[in-house]
């Protein structure tokens, strides 16, 4: 049977997806979504909602632990159970509400796994969809480790999906995701080993701040492996023994390999093979976001951009407007504001290997009284090219918030004078690098 009434057929209902879907909608476009999982893809199924339920706790967690160190207040204990029942229920909503938004748009679901046949069918099982566009939103997948012994590995589909939690926990890789889960695990009690392949971590960070995380990681007492791997792992009575590249031979409760993403190119039948594919593994893709087959346009991680939430979110409603509005221009990689979340949070934005006034340690006056019995220092980093501001970088608590308003300094291309001429709240971690660091400099 076919089925020809859509203008756009979107596989993947994803943040990309449901972007688009929902804007194109709006704009009168008939469209079509295939989703063969739960709605909301990987951010609110297996990413950054389950995690940052996970690592509020564990906030909860350590200050509540610093507290009790300095004897102010008793030590709790997180319910792992329950946070972990309250956290899905909480995310079943999210599902609720997006089925909710394409229903109120106008957008037809369905519920498959879908494979493109050519630039303007889809088929799912036995059924035909045509449309004048293709929009792949497809997302991706842990990246598997060719390892003896790689089936015992956990990912963070699987870490997310724990409802008790592993006294020992080793993980592999050290970039987001081996960072959150090194720092949420052990601020909930686990011991954790932390194996990554290069230097340093979070190697696409910049490096004074990814050293500082690195830092504040090994003082609150995770073991961290630089330049090291695991290569292979086997089952050891009831735990899990591995061995390092280095000799180093261990055990622990769970492995878990968080060593890079998959784009899902590979799950879309024969037709997707013959698109061009980026260094990067993701697909290749113009300013438009087509394809390198003409009609088929590619949103969100599986397309060649950065594979986050926002950047998925923001181009899946530009496609919408180029396609069906007044037109769009796809987001400004350079001024994308970005958190890995750790404790505490650490985020930059912009450009950080120019010109840097001022950078360093700090633990701020705000925070001494509850400062945490292990590493809580803050770190900050701004960065300018001919007195304009042009980067900036910041390990503290609220980073995740304060660096979005460095990004709309950045991408106004304010001077640095403007950080003096507002004045920021005392005691406050912003008075010293909104104040003081200009004023020194003069
Ligand atoms: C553990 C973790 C934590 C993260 N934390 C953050 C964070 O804090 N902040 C942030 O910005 N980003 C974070 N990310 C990244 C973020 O989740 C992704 O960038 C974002 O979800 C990508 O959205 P997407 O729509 O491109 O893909 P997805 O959300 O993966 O959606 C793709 C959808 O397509 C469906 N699909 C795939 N193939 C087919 C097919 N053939 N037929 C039908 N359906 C198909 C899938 O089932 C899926 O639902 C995190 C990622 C992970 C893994
Ligand atoms: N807070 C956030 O915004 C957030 C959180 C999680 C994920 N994400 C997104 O998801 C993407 C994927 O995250 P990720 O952490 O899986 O990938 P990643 O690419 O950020 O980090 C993986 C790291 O693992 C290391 N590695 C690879 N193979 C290894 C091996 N065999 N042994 C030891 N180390 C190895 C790599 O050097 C790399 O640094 C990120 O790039 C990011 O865009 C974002």
């Amino acid at each position: 049977m076919t089925h020809n009434a859509y203008d756009s057929i979107v596989i993947g209902g994803g943040s990309a997806g449901m972007a688009f879907a929902t804007a194109a909608a709006k704009l009168g476009a008939r469209i079509l979504v295939i989703e063969r999982a739960e709605l909301g893809g990987t951010c609110v199924n297996r990413g950054c909602v389950p995690k940052k339920i996970l690592w509020s706790a564990g906030q909860i967690a350590r200050t509540t632990r610093a507290a009790a160190a300095q004897n102010i207040a008793t030590k709790t204990v997180i319910d792992y159970q329950a946070l972990i029942a309250k956290r899905d229920a909480h995310i079943a909503d999210i599902r609720d509400i997006y089925a909710g938004n394409l229903d109120d748009a106008g957008v037809a679901l369905l519920r498959g796994q879908a494979a493109i046949i050519d630039a303007r069918t889809v088929d799912v099982g036995d059924t035909t969809y045509t449309a004048n566009q293709i929009i792949l939103a497809c997302g991706g997948r842990p990246a598997e480790m060719n390892i003896p012994g790689a089936a015992l590995l956990s990912n963070s589909n699987d870490v997310l999906g724990w409802t008790t939690r592993p006294d020992r926990i080793t993980i592999i890789g050290g970039g987001y995701i081996g960072c959150e889960f090194a720092a949420i695990f052990h601020a909930l009690g686990s011991d954790v080993t932390l194996i990554h392949n290069g230097p340093h971590l979070l190697d696409t960070f910049p490096k004074n701040l990814a050293l500082h995380v690195q830092n504040g990681l090994a003082s609150s007492g995770i073991r961290i492996r630089t330049e090291d791997g695991v290569t292979a792992v086997k089952q050891t009575g009831t735990s899990l023994g591995y061995t390092c590249a280095s000799g180093l031979t261990d055990t622990a409760d769970a492995v878990v390999a968080a060593a890079g993403r998959t784009p899902n190119i590979d799950q879309l039948g024969q037709f997707a093979e013959t698109l061009v594919v980026a260094d990067t593994g993701a697909l290749a893709i113009s300013d438009q976001f087509e394809t390198s087959q003409p009609g088929v346009y590619a949103i969100g991680d599986i397309a060649d951009r950065l594979p986050l939430t926002p950047v998925a979110t923001a181009d899946g409603t530009a496609l919408a407007h180029m396609l069906y509005g007044n037109g769009a221009e796809a987001v400004d990689l350079d001024l994308v504001a970005t958190t890995t979340f750790v404790y505490p949070p650490a985020a930059f934005v912009g450009e950080t290997s120019i010109e840097t006034l001022r950078s360093g340690d700090l633990t701020p006056l705000a925070q001494n009284v509850l400062s945490d019995v292990d590493h809580n220092e803050a770190f900050y980093q701004i960065n300018a090219e001919r007195d304009i501001l042009r980067g900036a970088a910041i390990a503290a608590h609220g980073a995740e918030d304060i660096i979005a308003m460095a990004a709309a300094l950045i991408a106004a291309k304010a001077p640095v004078t403007s950080l003096t001429k507002a004045t920021p709240v005392h005691p406050s971690f912003a008075e010293e690098y909104f104040t003081e660091q200009p004023r020194r400099r003069r």
